[in-house]
């Protein structure tokens, strides 16, 4: 909960290690900075930020989330985002199987937030929000927003440059005149009983399905499960650091070169898992319509990228809008027929492996 005094995260539970990214550095352009992010970006996909300006709204943003949580469930579930892949609104724990069983729900709730919809309100793109979201658009959400976006976009022109695409590609393939599944996210999932903590998995292995992660919690429960590794890992939050992911859309328009990491969320380790646990993403997607396959004819490096990963499928067939709505959609429980459905729900990290 916002204000509360929150236990450290333990000092005896094994981290996986991220880089540190100076986003003042990055600005300043400088290579060295540029290097060690790009290093980040091709290898595991994550790294921490420090110095991105956004600290100071994000306190209102969780302010919101909490207000938002507070309501009703009848309320909430008026704003339900729906069975039909839409990602916006709210979603109610347990709407989300877990993996392909089906018998394993998530138990975080969490309420997404259009960036369209924040940067035109009061005029509606998408949909309406539950009164607490409306309340504090202009004044919290909207900021939070643009300024998540402005740091996504410094991102995409340094990527741009660094895979020798024409200058401006991605930054298109992003356009913020055209609407997209750029999103905000805030999510509360309650503290677990003690006999059900261990291995209990509250948000689904996954990885994130748009271009860029910007993600700001104070509890630990996140982990990650790099390529090559058998074991899931903590990243532990540092205050005043945001963490920072690829998703699937960099991953493929890149030729697999920039990592779309597998992820998930459990319950905050030692006392932490008491507590109420916070987390506040900016999801950067591209524009809706824009087709989601690698630039090979935008960029050399793309182009060898994609021969030297034959195996790989880089043109999934699928835009931006397609690919998220179909993820969503089948990894709501109420959609499943079978392990069938899990798969489909999948992004770039999926190889169908014997259950
Ligand atoms: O809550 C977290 O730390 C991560 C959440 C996440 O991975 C997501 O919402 O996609
Ligand atoms: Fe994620």
């Amino acid at each position: 909960m916002p204000g509360t005094t929150l236990p450290p995260f333990p000092d005896d539970i094994p981290t996986h290690p991220l880089l540190i990214i100076d986003f003042e550095r990055i600005k300043a352009g400088d290579q060295e900075e540029i290097n060690t992010l790009w290093k980040a970006a091709t290898t595991i996909g994550f790294w921490y930020l420090k110095n991105h300006g956004i600290e100071d709204r994000v306190d209102g943003m969780f302010e919101m989330g909490a207000e938002t949580m507070a309501l009703p469930l009848e309320e909430k579930i008026k704003y339900e985002q729906g069975e039909n892949g839409e990602s916006f609104g709210y979603k109610k724990a347990g709407a989300f199987a877990t993996d392909a069983t089906g018998q394993n729900l998530d138990t975080v709730e969490f309420v997404n937030i259009s960036k369209d919809d924040a940067l035109s309100y009061p005029n509606v793109v998408y949909r309406t929000y539950p009164s607490t979201v409306a309340a504090r658009m202009e004044s919290t959400v909207a900021p939070f927003a643009q300024k998540a976006a402005d740091v996504s976009y410094t991102f995409m022109a340094i990527f741009n440059e660094k895979l020798g695409l024409p200058e401006g590609t991605l930054a298109r393939l992003h356009d913020p005149a055209e609407h997209s599944g750029s999103e905000l996210r805030c999510t509360r999932s309650p503290p677990l009983p003690g006999k059900i903590i261990a291995d209990r998995v509250t948000l689904g292995s996954h990885t994130d399905s748009g271009s860029l992660t910007l993600l700001f919690n104070r509890l630990g429960g996140l982990q990650v499960l790099p390529a090559g590794h058998e074991k899931w890992l903590y990243v532990k939050p540092i205050p005043g650091y945001a963490i920072c992911n690829i998703g699937d859309a960099l991953a493929l328009y890149s030729g697999g070169i920039f990592i779309s990491n597998n992820h998930r969320v459990v319950p905050p380790p030692g006392p932490q898992g008491e507590f109420e646990r916070w987390s506040l993403v900016f999801f950067l997607r591209p524009a809706n319509s824009r087709i989601l396959r690698a630039l090979v004819e935008d960029s050399p490096i793309i182009a060898d990228a994609v021969k030297q990963r034959p195996g790989r499928n880089f043109e999934p067939g699928e835009t931006a809008n397609e690919w998220r709505a179909r993820r969503i959609r089948n990894q709501r429980i109420m959609n499943r027929k079978g392990p069938e459905t899990w798969a489909a729900s999948r992004g770039t990290e999926y190889a169908p492996m014997v259950a």
